[in-house]
């Protein structure tokens, strides 16, 4: 049966104008004025609505042994929060630890996610070590169809990499066609600076920031910029948080680097007086990089709004308050992230588009086309036309609402923006042609997504 959408406003990261949509079995078939559908059609009337690519979030944190536990969510809970907020595919973080295999990992992120997500999917491959065993597999892992790798700088003793690593880990990437994605931050001044904050007896979360301050992420952005342009590999920053790596990052790209930049929602949105707030409720707000300076917010809108921050994603990361208190009297053992899967969409669009910071085809660039096109998912993601998948959003800007936990998909007790205001929210949510999502509430089919194999990109 096929799917007919009219009467809206397709909005793209190039084009607006009023059309109807139709979908056969998986793909988008025509699009035009006054189409008329065989009976049997369904047919959704998107009058006053917007019609979007469906979005997408390019750094997730689904499956995740991290700091002593795991992330809350299954591929269930968090591709049904997903949808309902508007994402139609992730990007997670395949993060095998330092001491495990990386085919091993990566088998064990699949076999997670397989018939469990109700969306669309893929992995970055993060390498937490190299040696001729983990290039081998690492080989194998692109021949499957995941063409980018992850890095961290920091996390020393979980997942981060030396120089030599991150070196011959972009070498590969550059003979592989694969772009190296990288969490900036130098673990080294990160282990030092909280081993003296503990000795002066700063245990609680509010030295969680002055542990990693700025320059720390600035030192991490230059340093991978600068390994970037030594060994000719393409490279994208994720979840960069202040003006100083801001600037690390665009003065690379200005001598020709090829890096590219993902801000995360949280930093746009929360600053670290939430993380100063005392006890658990501030804990709650305690990721990496850690939320900065108001000041930073207005640098990241504006590099938004101009192009210079490529994609907005979320680090979604969901500890629950319990996991959170592991760091009571220690704030180097809470838990690192914060949920926002869920709320990525209409957070960007609110306080972005309606609030008046971002044009509305920047906003679609950002949170679905730059992804898809870094990524290697466009056209068939990331865009609406004729052959590309059918992962559509029908957006109803005159929605109005209110983020609570209370009323929230993702499974954790806490949403780091409750009380935020919403302008607007999905009412329809299409994956590949199926009806997932109506105003609010998943309607669909629990296993639905697929992985997304990709092609090599030799930028
Ligand atoms: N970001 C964060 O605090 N937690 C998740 C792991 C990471 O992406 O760094
Ligand atoms: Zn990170
Ligand atoms: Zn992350």
């Amino acid at each position: 049966m096929g799917l007919l959408i009219k009467n809206g406003e397709i909005v793209t990261a190039d084009s607006r104008y009023k059309a109807d949509i139709y979908v056969e079995d998986e793909t988008i078939t025509r699009i035009g004025r006054g189409l008329e559908a065989p009976p049997g059609t369904e047919v959704i009337d998107a009058t006053g609505k917007y019609v979007f690519p469906g979005f997408i979030d390019p750094h997730v944190h689904i499956y995740l042994p991290f700091m002593a536990t795991f992330a809350k969510d299954t591929h269930e809970t968090g591709s049904i929060a997903a949808l309902i907020g508007g994402t139609t595919t992730y990007i997670e973080m395949c993060c095998p630890n330092r001491n495990d295999d990386a085919l091993e990992g990566y088998q064990l992120w699949k076999g997670k996610a397989e018939g469990n997500s109700a969306c669309d999917y893929t992995f970055h491959m993060s390498v937490t070590k190299f040696d001729d065993k983990t290039e081998g597999e690492l080989r194998e892992i692109v021949q499957d169809g995941i063409t980018s790798f992850k890095i961290f700088l920091s996390y020393k003793n979980f997942f981060g990499v030396d120089d030599g690593e991150m070196y011959q880990t972009m070498k590969l990437a550059k003979e592989l066609g694969v772009i190296v994605t990288a969490h900036c931050e130098n673990a080294e001044l990160v282990g030092r600076l909280q081993q003296s904050l503990l000795a002066e007896g700063k245990t609680g979360p509010e030295w969680h920031e002055p542990s990693r301050p700025e320059s720390v992420e600035a030192e991490g952005t230059n340093r991978f910029a600068t390994f970037l342009e030594a060994t000719g590999a393409t490279g994208y920053v994720v979840h960069l948080s202040c003006k100083p790596a801001l600037e690390a990052a665009l003065s690379a790209k200005a001598r020709g680097v090829p890096i590219y930049i993902e801000s995360v929602i949280p930093h746009f949105l929360l600053d670290k007086t939430y993380a100063e707030r005392g006890g658990v409720e501030a804990m709650k707000y305690i990721m990496s990089p850690p939320l900065r300076d108001k000041r930073n917010q207005k640098a990241l809108w504006d590099a938004l709004a101009q192009g210079f921050i490529d994609t907005v994603g979320t680090d979604h990361c969901p500890f629950d308050t319990a996991q959170k208190r592991l760091g009571e009297g220690d704030f180097t053992k809470i838990p690192n992230g914060i949920p926002a899967i869920e709320d990525r969409v209409n957070l960007l669009y609110t306080y972005g588009v309606s609030r008046g910071h971002l044009d509305l085809h920047r906003f679609v660039d950002a949170a679905s086309t730059k992804a898809a096109k870094l990524f290697g998912l466009f056209p068939r993601k990331g865009t609406i036309a004729v052959g590309s998948d059918a992962d559509l959003v029908v957006y109803d800007p005159s929605y109005r609402g209110v983020i609570s936990a209370k009323t929230q998909h993702v499974n954790n007790d806490y949403n780091g923006f409750e009380g935020f205001e919403i302008d607007g929210r999905p009412s329809v949510v299409t994956v590949r042609g199926k009806v997932q999502v109506r105003d609010g509430k998943f309607v669909g089919e629990k296993g639905r997504g697929k992985l997304l194999k990709r092609e090599p990109i030799y930028f």
